[in-house]
């Protein structure tokens, strides 16, 4: 059984803050490989020039290619909007089963709300949480501290956003540094967020 951390989100487009913690979970904590889950619509976010799913997941597809413990995952593109993690976790269960692990892994900002995803408590009877430091306001509820099925893993905290390179892009700033070479190449030649 492989144990698999799953890091979720819209990746609009994937940047470097995303890179650096699906890695450091990968060599630093028990997780043996990540799979970044391309989500088609979060249930709290608005719509903000968002790239259709596909062009959000080559992207992050071109990125991981030479790391050999990193994947991604379209599971979500078939399953119903908004996306619920709840769902997504039971149909990779159920896809993989006798085969992996999955564990989900998250940024405490996302911990200070979590008692708002939708059945949380299913999500912690049932899945690992592989925590890491965020910025930000707000506290952890008092029952997800010390919870035994969430780890802390002491990751870079990298604020950078992509809401944050996509505006800075179309005002005509260089943002390269923050994005893998490979997206930067792609977001560059398909003319993305202009
Ligand atoms: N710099 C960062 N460091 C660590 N985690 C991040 C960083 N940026 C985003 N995340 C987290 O990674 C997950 C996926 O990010 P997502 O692409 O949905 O958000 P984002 O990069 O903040 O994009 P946007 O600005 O479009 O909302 C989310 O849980 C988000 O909280
Ligand atoms: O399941 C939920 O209720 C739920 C609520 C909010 C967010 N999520 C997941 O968390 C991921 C990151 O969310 P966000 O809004 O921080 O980009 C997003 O891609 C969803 O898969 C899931």
């Amino acid at each position: 059984m492989k144990r698999t951390g799953l890091f979720f989100g819209t990746f609009n487009p994937l940047h470097i803050g995303h890179l650096v913690i699906a890695n450091h979970m990968v060599e630093f904590s028990e997780l043996e490989e990540v799979w970044f889950v391309v989500t088609p619509r979060s249930p709290f976010k608005v719509k903000d020039s968002l790239l259709e799913d596909h062009h959000r997941f080559q992207m992050v597809y071109e990125a991981v290619a030479d790391y050999p413990k990193l994947g991604v995952s379209d599971i979500e593109f078939k399953l119903p909007q908004p996306n619920y993690t709840i769902d997504t976790l039971t149909a990779l269960h159920e896809r993989h089963e006798g085969e992996r692990t999955f564990a989900l892994i998250m940024g405490e900002d996302n911990l200070r709300s979590f008692h708002k995803w939708k059945n949380y408590e299913a999500i912690l009877e049932y899945y690992e949480l592989y925590v890491y430091p965020r910025l930000g306001p707000g506290t952890i509820p008092d029952n997800l501290v010390d919870h035994p099925r969430i780890h802390r893993v002491d990751a870079p905290i990298m604020e950078i956003s992509a809401t944050f390179i996509r505006k800075q892009h179309k005002a005509g700033k260089n943002i390269r540094p923050l994005l893998p070479a490979a997206v930067w190449k792609y977001m560059d030649e398909m003319n993305f967020y202009r």
